[in-house]
């Protein structure tokens, strides 16, 4: 069975207009006028169980809309979509034990009370037994290390401690998916690291699906094999991370330090023939562009045979540029990507 099974998923919303002016809004009092937004627009794409899929897309792509959708918050306006077999939106007692959720901008622990509390609470919400959520607490407690902050109130938690808590509050009742949005949004990089380290090791241990939303590509590089980007309510890309990199990327850079100066006349020379080009950066270091089509080895074969090498660096495009380029073109057509990262 698919962890996540959804076709031609729709989400419209229905929003007030408001008029211009003071006659304008006296007008919207007696009379509303409404317009709808589609934030969804006809999306499919399946998640088989264990998989840890990265949802991205820019600001108001459609991420948080599919997400409460997947998650029985909102109801679709047209299409499919089966999470665990259920229908989410109508099967919701049966399916909510089967999901876990943390919303990075939103906590489900309570303010005042102590962490542990919260947790209790949350035991009652999905009757698990008592032994049961022991076992599972300790475990959880000694993977995240929150030892000694269970009897604090979550208000005087730091937002590090905090997540850590959330994801415990989220895993509590044993579910096989994880539905995560922004969840390192404003953490250091430490916590960001441990979080990632966490969630690998329990998808493997454990085999949880996960569906990730971040504007954290690190989060994307570290977790996930597949990524569905999303642009104005649109799937423009479902596939594998490194085939979007080789798709989009213009090429490598190769850094070299040269032992002594080296003229760029005889750098052109050494590259002769190959579709390449070459930047002076000092008097010892100058940088090679090798486009896709180039094999990386000869270039540097040639190279290092001709010149006194002390030191070389291979630079992959990262992937915030191609993840930007394809955003601003809006589009899955690696051509017009290319361009926008290249003019970048
Ligand atoms: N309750 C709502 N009522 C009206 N419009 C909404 C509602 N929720 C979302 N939208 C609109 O739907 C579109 C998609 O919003 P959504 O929050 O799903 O985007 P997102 O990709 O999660 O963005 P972000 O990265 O900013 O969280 C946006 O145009 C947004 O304004």
């Amino acid at each position: 069975m698919l962890a996540i099974d959804v076709k031609d998923l729709r989400k419209d919303f229905r929003v007030q207009k408001n008029r211009e002016g003071l006659s304008g809004a006296l007008k919207d009092l007696f009379k509303r006028e409404y317009r709808e937004v589609r934030a969804v627009k006809d999306i499919s794409f399946q998640i088989p169980q264990g998989e840890i899929c990265g949802y991205i897309g820019e600001n108001g792509a459609g991420k948080s809309t599919t997400i409460k959708m997947l998650t029985g918050i909102l109801v679709p306006t047209a299409g499919e979509l089966k999470v665990n077999g259920f229908v989410p939106y109508r099967d919701r007692e049966k399916f909510v034990n089967g999901i876990g959720v943390v919303f990075g901008q939103r906590s489900q622990l309570w303010w005042d009370i102590g962490v542990i509390e919260s947790f209790q609470l949350l035991r009652k919400v999905y009757r698990v037994p008592e032994a049961e959520f022991r076992k599972r607490l300790d475990n959880l407690v000694e993977r995240l290390q929150l030892g000694d902050l269970l009897n604090r109130p979550v208000r005087k938690l730091s937002l590090g401690q905090r997540m850590r808590c959330e994801l415990v509050a989220s895993l509590l009742h044993n579910p096989s998916i994880l539905f995560l949005d922004e969840p390192t949004i404003g953490l250091d990089i430490v916590v960001k690291t441990e979080i990632r380290d966490f969630l690998m090791q329990m998808n493997k241990e454990e085999g949880t699906t996960i569906l990730l939303t971040t504007h954290d590509l690190q989060d994307i590089e570290a977790l996930c094999s597949r990524v569905i980007m999303l642009d104005d309510g649109r799937v423009i890309y479902d596939g594998g991370l490194d085939e979007l990199k080789t798709k989009w990327s213009k090429g490598r850079e190769i850094q070299f330090q040269f032992a002594a100066q080296t003229p760029i006349g005889k750098l052109q020379m050494l590259t002769e023939g190959l579709e390449v080009s070459w930047t002076v950066e000092n008097e010892l270091t100058a940088k090679l562009f090798v486009p896709h089509e180039v094999s990386v080895s000869e270039a540097m074969a040639r190279v290092v045979g001709g010149a006194d090498i002390r030191d070389i660096k291979i630079f992959e495009t990262n992937t915030d540029e191609i993840v930007r380029g394809i955003y601003q073109s809006g589009s899955a057509d690696a051509e017009a990507a290319k361009k926008e990262v290249a003019s970048s």
